[in-house]
This record gives structure tokens, C-alpha cells and sequence, in this order.
């Protein structure tokens, strides 16, 4: 397996991947996009931190390709959407560069307040000026967090220990989450009339994109701070460098621009009262080697085909959610692919419904799995867990999930339906019997059977008369198909038969001919499971 490691990552990651037996490493640092087109040909993996682009160029010149790491929290280098299309997991490494991030913050913040750098830069010129770099206290002021997640929380713990007042916005906040943290949630604009410093942790995204630009900035108070060390565009600079200019901004810090590496001539750099850094947020010792090490054990991981933690474009299923979701992956897959294959016609949508203990656990990879599976005949190679639900999306079949509490006699209840153009619905039931959670089928398009969704299946209606039974054997028989298990089930006595036939190899097409020109039997069919 060959893995190309395309930033400057960790050297302890990289000795890690080097020890893992069977890996070639290429460590290839500041390679242009047109050597990086060359460089991914025959890797399977690749590492990152922000500088790469891995485009949809590079996923399309790359045919071995199963993961991008990102050693690092951002994976905005890489085109999540053609890698997800073309089945691979990015996967990033989302904590590992939390508190360095937030103690660069926090002294963004405080050269914000007290001006340190200026003073430092005084000195190195000889001088020795008391009057001109006097501050101001973060005591006692407010301060306005803009994203509370991992690095926004760490730094309103450095905030509250500095005796601020901590306010913060996140639409996706929970209010006891912020309570449990003597945090006060607030409204956007409430934020921007209360703070005396602003600070936003939140990832770059269409709804924050200039989330603070000169309407933001007219609500802020007169001499309002801004800090920025998560992604440049989420003040705007010409917002903000007016600010500065006319004083409404008193002071900022800076960490990430709208264009990086920002310009030797830009604007920004011209502030004495603005501190800037050149994206060293996760730049640290500590954090390097906790993402260095944690992307390369996740890449490794993954190229093992073990646990796949921290995937951003798929559910992360670590070793003990695996350990119980397990089984209704198997169940949910063999349940997609035996409602294809009943699928007569061309199915629009594929509903999904399920009762009992998949509704308290994360049944997202499971969903997944039913859409693999439904998949898995019929579309093209690389279909994996990851494009599943984007290669249904593109061939227009509608998902619609179902969570149902209504009572049921199954403990575990999963039911697959393929609804046609013409409205006509082909279904399947299935279950987990026992403590080893075997999956079994309990009903077919609505009717009552046992079953177990493995290898071939024969599949048959018939008229309910005496000699069937026999008649389907000695057919089977003819050519060696054993059978290893039968059930059947009937309306009414004389009525129509359901019968689910697990058979030990695949009949002849002929023989299923043979059979369905019976005059007692309705319809037959081989399904694979
Ligand atoms: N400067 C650096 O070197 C550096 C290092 C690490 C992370 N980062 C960046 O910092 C940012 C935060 O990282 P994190 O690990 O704390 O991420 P996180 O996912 O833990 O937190 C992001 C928070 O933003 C919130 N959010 C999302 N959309 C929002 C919106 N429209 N308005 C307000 N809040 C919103 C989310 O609910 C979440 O709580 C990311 O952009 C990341 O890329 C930068
Ligand atoms: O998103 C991140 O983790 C930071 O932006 C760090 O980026 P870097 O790995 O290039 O320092």
C-alpha cells in the first residue's frame, strides 16, 4: 500500500506509517498541483494539513484511492463532494489542535487588550516608550463567542478564568450546554451590541461567510475588538479594515485571511493595532504530534479495513458502535438487495422504516447500508458505504426513512420497501433472532415467512394446491440444487402460496423457466443474497 504524505505532517505519524508492514511511504512537501496529479497514480492513501488541494482532479487521477486524512480540523483543501461520489472517506483529526488553537486565541485576544507586539518591536529599535502602549483590562468586559464548539469552549474557559463575562452564539447550541458552562446563549445581534471583544469559532460555511461584515460591524459598540483563528471570510477584511479606519474597530488578531497566504501588500498588515499570524493555530509541538500521530493511525486503520473514526463524510463507526450496529448493517444490506431484486420495475423510492433498538442508536450507517445493498447490482464498481446515498441521489431514487414506536411482536423490527413508478411496493422484513443477532427475513412483500438472507433464494407464488412442493424438489433435483431450508405461507387454505426456498448453489435459468411456466405457479424467481 503505498501512502503519500503531501504536507509537512509529524514526523512521529510518518515514522508510524513507515513501521506498519506492507506501507511505502513518499513524503512529497510543496509539490505543485501538477506533481501531485502525477504523485497520486498508484497511492492509496493521503495525508494533508491545509496546503495540498486535493481536487476532484486529483480523486479522478487517483484509481487506487480509499482515504484522505487531514491531519488537522479544517477540510476545506479537500473536495468532500467528488470524494464522496468517487467512494473516499476523508477523514480529519478534530481535537488534536483544540487548545493550541485556543491559546493562540486567547493571546490574540490579550495583545488585543495589552499592546504586547508593538511594545516588543519598540524595544527591539532601542527605545524605551511608556506612554504610547498603555491597554486596556479583559476583566470585567464581555466577551462575545461566535461558534461554541471544541475551540470556542476552551477559550471561554480562558475568558471566564480571566474574570470576562462570556456571552456566545451557536444556533446549534443546546441551552443547558451553555448553562452547564456559565455561559450566557444569546442572539447574534444581541452578541454584537453587548461585546467588548468578538471572537468566532465556527467552520466556513455559505451562512458564515461574512457573518460579520459592516451591517455586523454598525450593531458592534464603539471600540469593539475582532478576533479570527478559525477561517478567513468569516469577518470581512474590507469591512473590517474600514472599521479600523474610521476607530469603531479598536484592535484586532488575526490568524486565517480570505486569501492565503495573505499579500505582502495587503492592507491589514499596515495596523499597529491589529496582530497577525501566519495560520499558526494547531502549530504547535503538542498539537502536531496528536494530529500527526492520530491521522496516521486512522489512515492505517482504515487501509487495514478496520474501524474508520473521525470520517467526515460518513457515519464513524469506532470499534464498540461497530460491535453493536454490526448486525443490522448486515441486515439493512441484505435487505436492500432482496427488494431490488423483487423490484419488477423501476423504483422511485425506497422507504425504510424500523422499530425497536435501532431507534436509540445512530442508524445513519445503517440507512446507508440498505442503499448499498439496494445498490449493489446495479450500479457501478466502487460503491461503498461513503457514495451510496449520492449514487441513489443521482439516480433520481427517493429515501425516505421511518422511525416507528407502534408495538410490533418483534423485539427488532426492519422493514425495506421499493415503491415503482406505478406505485406498486415490493418489500422485505427482516429481524435479529437470538444472542448472536442472526438476521432473518420474517415477510415478503407482506406475507409471513422465515428465512434467512443468505446465497440463493428461490422465491415462489403458486396457486395453493397438493404436488407443488414435490414438483418444485424433483425440478431442483434434477440438476443438483440442494435445498437447505423452505418456508410457506398462504392466505387461505386453496387461496395463493408464498414459498421461500434457501437453496445450497443457483438453479439454471431454464430450471426457474421451467418453473414458472407450471400452470400452478404464479411467479418465480431467483433472488442472491
Ligand atoms: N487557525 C487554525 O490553525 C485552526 C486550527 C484548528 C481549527 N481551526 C478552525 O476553527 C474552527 C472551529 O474549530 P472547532 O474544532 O472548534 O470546530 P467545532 O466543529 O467543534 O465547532 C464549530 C462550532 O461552530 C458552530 N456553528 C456552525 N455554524 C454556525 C453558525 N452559522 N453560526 C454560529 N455558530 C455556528 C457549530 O455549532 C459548532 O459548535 C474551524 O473553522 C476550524 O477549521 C483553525
Ligand atoms: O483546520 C485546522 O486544523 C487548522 O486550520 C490547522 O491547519 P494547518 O494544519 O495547516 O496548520
Amino acid at each position: 500500500m503505498k501512502i503519500l504524505v503531501a504536507d509537512k505532517i509529524s514526523p512521529k505519524g510518518v515514522a508510524f506509517l513507515r513501521a506498519q508492514k506492507g506501507f511505502e511511504v513518499v513524503e512529497a512537501y510543496g509539490s505543485s498541483p501538477a506533481q501531485i496529479l502525477e504523485l497520486v497514480k498508484d497511492v492509496h492513501a493521503i495525508a494533508v494539513r491545509s496546503e495540498t488541494k486535493i481536487t476532484a482532479e486529483v480523486f479522478a487521477a487517483a484509481p487506487l484511492l480509499k482515504v484522505v486524512g487531514r491531519a488537522g480540523v479544517g477540510v476545506d483543501n479537500v473536495d468532500v463532494d467528488a470524494a464522496t461520489e468517487r467512494g473516499v472517506i476523508v477523514m480529519n483529526t478534530p481535537s488534536g489542535n483544540t487548545i493550541a488553537t485556543a491559546e493562540l486565541t486567547f493571546t490574540h485576544i490579550l495583545c488585543g487588550a495589552r499592546p504586547v507586539p508593538q511594545a516588543a518591536a519598540s524595544m527591539r529599535d532601542g527605545k524605551w516608550d511608556r506612554k504610547s502602549f498603555s491597554g486596556i483590562e479583559l476583566f470585567k468586559k464581555t466577551l462575545g463567542i461566535v461558534g461554541l464548539g471544541r475551540i470556542g469552549s476552551e477559550v471561554a474557559k480562558r475568558a471566564q478564568a480571566f474574570g470576562m463575562n462570556v456571552v456566545a452564539f451557536d444556533p446549534y447550541l443546546s441551552p443547558t450546554r451553555a448553562k452547564a458552562m456559565q455561559i450566557e446563549a444569546v442572539t447574534l445581534d444581541q452578541l454584537l451590541a453587548q461585546a467588548d471583544y468578538i471572537t468566532v469559532h465556527m467552520p466556513l460555511t455559505e451562512q458564515t461567510q461574512y457573518m460579520i461584515d459592516e451591517a455586523a460591524l454598525a450593531k458592534c459598540k464603539k471600540g469593539v475588538r475582532l478576533f479570527n483563528c478559525a477561517r478567513g471570510g468569516i469577518i470581512k477584511e474590507a469591512a473590517l479594515i474600514a472599521g479600523l479606519k474610521s476607530g469603531h474597530v479598536a484592535a484586532a488578531g488575526l490568524d486565517v485571511f480570505e486569501e492565503e497566504p495573505l499579500a505582502a501588500d495587503s492592507e491589514l498588515r499596515k495596523f499597529p493595532n491589529v496582530s497577525l499570524t501566519p495560520h499558526l493555530g494547531a502549530s504547535t509541538a503538542e498539537a502536531q504530534d496528536a494530529v500527526g500521530v492520530e491521522v496516521a493511525e486512522q489512515i492505517a486503520d482504515v487501509l487495514a479495513g478496520g474501524v474508520i473514526r473521525n470520517a467526515v463524510n460518513m457515519p464513524s463507526l469506532d470499534a464498540a458502535t461497530l460491535k453493536i450496529i454490526g448486525p443490522y448493517l448486515e441486515l439493512g444490506s441484505k435487505l436492500g438487495t432482496l427488494v431490488q431484486q423483487l423490484a419488477t420495475d423501476r423504483v422511485e423510492k425506497l422507504r425504510i422504516s424500523y422499530w425497536g433498538k435501532l431507534l436509540e442508536l445512530d442508524a445513519n450507517a445503517v440507512i446507508r447500508a440498505i442503499q448499498r445493498g439496494f445498490l449493489s447490482r446495479i450500479s457501478s464498481e466502487g460503491l461503498n458505504y461513503i457514495n451510496a446515498p449520492f449514487v441513489m441521489d443521482r439516480l433520481g431514487v427517493q429515501v425516505e426513512v421511518v422511525k416507528s414506536n407502534q408495538e410490533t411482536d418483534y423485539t427488532e423490527l426492519m422493514l425495506v420497501e421499493a415503491v415503482t413508478a406505478k406505485g406498486e411496493v415490493f418489500s422485505a422484513t427482516g429481524t435479529l433472532l437470538g444472542k448472536a443477532s442472526s438476521p432473518r427475513i420474517v415477510a415478503l412483500n407482506g406475507r409471513e415467512v422465515e428465512a434467512e438472507p443468505k446465497g440463493a433464494l428461490l422465491v415462489y407464488e403458486n396457486h395453493d394446491e397438493p404436488g407443488i412442493i414435490g414438483m418444485v424438489g424433483t425440478l431442483l433435483g434434477r440438476e443438483k440444487v440442494n435445498i437447505a431450508a423452505m418456508s410457506l405461507s398462504r392466505n387461505n387454505a386453496g387461496g395463493t402460496a408464498l414459498c421461500v426456498v434457501n437453496l445450497d448453489s443457483t438453479p439454471t435459468e431454464a430450471t426457474v423457466k421451467e418453473l414458472t411456466s407450471h400452470r400452478a405457479i404464479k411467479q418465480a424467481l431467483v433472488v442472491n443474497l
